[in-house]
């Protein structure tokens, strides 16, 4: 393996290669699946009356390739990079990284081919069966492994912020996937939840929110706790408010679930409890965002002419937008208006498309040099079209899913005097497609950015072979 700079640690940056590429392309595969499924709410007869093209598989195939395949790989690889970097010690336990590498990869294929296939456990977020939980189960302990072990042979004596939110995603995923995947296999490929019920919601929406708060918001916060740092070269804003937001946030987002579950089964306290959880929850999530921001403090002008810190700066403020957004939506009074309309998929993608895909685009734009021993990224002009081509795509979808959000909310309580209902559903489906084709040209501007960076990156690769073959010729 070659080394990738010249201090004197034999970093493993083999892994974090294999990560970084694999991310650019599951961001453009998991992507481009959701463009697929946006354009199936324009026009339904693109599913071509196959099975395994309809809708209802498509969709969890396009959650699961942009939280696991894309997210996460961009979560192992900055993981790896940062904590060796901040250690000062190359990855501990040696084969287990790069098994860590090929057994997600692994997942993701087997989720690629059963989730079109109907294989599925129904549960959000959590559909892939039994079989494929263990292996994904087993990778994450060796992720654990890996990462806790470097963490405990490191060279320095502090252990920077970052770590602690790589570390504490790390351990709660581990948590979450193995308290909710518990089941009872009755074949291959078939079980039923050890819950049942409204525990059975419970469980499943404990998970599915902590996913969002610790795999979307806590592991990427790792990332924007060194990248924003090293790309403004500045330090971090006040690194006293990194260790407040670290145990805030924790203990706040792990009681919030229930305002996934609002006028359900669940008991009334449970709901209750939810919702002023997520309301706290606002502080800590804002005081995150602005350590980020001011970090820039003395250096704003660098947003005049970086493209890769105006990535990760705008992420910021999508954060700051979604978490605003996020704990408004869990008061009851708003989400009665809220659930089950497009203001949901709207606060979403403002979250999925706006923090985590901008805030990894940025780090990854800042380590793909590094690791392939390159001054910068082969084309500055290509980011920042990239930036814009994707920063407009966003403005488009969840512009779009607040208004069709608000209008189908407001018309589905919309009464005549006579206490019978105005509108029927399908007229406020009617009423969305605009909208829906407005999401549709959003989701293809996002997609053609991410081929602009796959076309970016492999030229940036390619120059570090160039200059290897010159040198060899030499
Ligand atoms: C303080 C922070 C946040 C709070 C309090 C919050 C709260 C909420 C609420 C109340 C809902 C609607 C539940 C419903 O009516 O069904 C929701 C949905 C959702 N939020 Fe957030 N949110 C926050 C931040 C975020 C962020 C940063 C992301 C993404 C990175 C995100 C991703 C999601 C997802 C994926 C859903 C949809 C879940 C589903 O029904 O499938 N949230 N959130
Ligand atoms: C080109 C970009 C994208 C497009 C066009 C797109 C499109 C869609 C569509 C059409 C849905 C289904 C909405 C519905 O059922 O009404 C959806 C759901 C979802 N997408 Fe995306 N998406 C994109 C990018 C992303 C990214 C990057 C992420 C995460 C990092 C993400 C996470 C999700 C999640 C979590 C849901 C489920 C939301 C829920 O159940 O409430 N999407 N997406
Ligand atoms: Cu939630």
């Amino acid at each position: 393996m070659s080394q990738t700079n010249t201090s004197a640690v034999d970093y493993n940056m083999n892994v974090v290669r294999q990560f970084t590429v694999m991310t650019v392309i599951w961001g453009f595969v998991g992507t481009l699946v959701g463009v697929i499924i946006a354009a199936q709410l324009v026009w339904p007869a693109l599913n071509f009356d196959t099975p395994w093209l309809t809708y209802s598989r498509l969709r969890p195939l396009h959650t699961n390739a942009v939280i696991f395949a894309f997210g996460t790989s961009a979560l192992f690889a900055t993981s790896y990079y940062v904590v060796q970097r901040t250690c000062k010690t190359t990855l501990f336990g040696g084969p287990l990284a790069s098994f860590t590498f090929w057994g997600w990869q692994l997942v993701i294929v087997l989720a690629a081919i059963t989730l079109p296939l109907g294989y599925t456990s129904s549960k959000e977020y959590a559909e892939l069966e039994w079989p494929i939980d263990i292996l994904i189960a087993v990778v994450w302990v060796s992720y654990a492994i890996v990462f806790f072990g470097t963490i405990v042979k490191r060279k320095t004596s502090h252990i920077y912020v970052a770590n602690w939110f790589f570390g504490g995603f790390i351990i709660t995923v581990a948590v979450l996937h193995i308290g909710n995947s518990m089941a009872i296999p009755v074949s291959f490929m078939k079980s039923y939840s050890l819950y049942s019920g409204a525990i059975d919601a419970m469980m499943q929406w404990w998970y599915g929110h902590n996913a969002v708060g610790f795999l979307l918001t806590a592991g990427f916060l790792g990332m924007m706790y060194y990248f924003v740092p090293k790309q403004a070269e500045r330090p971090v804003y006040s690194y006293r408010l990194s260790i407040v937001h670290f145990w805030a946030l924790v203990s706040l987002y792990i009681w919030a679930g229930p305002h996934h579950l609002h006028y359900t089964a669940l008991p009334d306290w449970a709901q209750s409890l939810g919702m002023v959880m997520s309301v706290v929850l606002f502080l800590p999530s804002w005081g995150g965002m602005i350590n980020g921001i001011m970090t820039l403090s003395g250096a704003w002008h660098k947003l005049r002419t970086d493209p890769i810190l105006r990535f990760l700066i705008v992420s910021l403020s999508f954060y700051g937008m979604s978490t605003f957004e996020g704990p408004m939506m869990a008061i009851k009074s708003v989400n009665a208006l809220s659930h089950y309309t497009d203001w949901t998929i709207g606060h979403v993608h403002s979250g999925a498309l706006g923090w985590v895909a901008m805030i990894s685009i940025g780090a990854l734009y800042h380590l793909i040099p590094v690791l392939f021993n390159q001054e910068r990224m082969y084309s500055i002009r290509l980011i920042n079209i990239h930036f814009w081509i994707h920063t407009a795509g966003i403005v488009l979808y969840i512009v779009a899913m607040w208004i069709s959000g608000v209008m189908q909310g407001l018309m589905w309580r919309a009464v005549n005097t006579d206490g019978t209902l105005t509108y029927s559903f399908v007229e406020s489906l009617q009423a969305s497609y605009p909208f829906y084709f407005m999401r549709f040209v959003g989701g293809v501007l996002v997609v053609a950015g991410f081929v602009l960076m796959a076309y970016n990156m492999f030229k940036t690769i390619q120059a570090e072979s160039n200059s290897l073959k010159r040198e060899e010729l030499a």
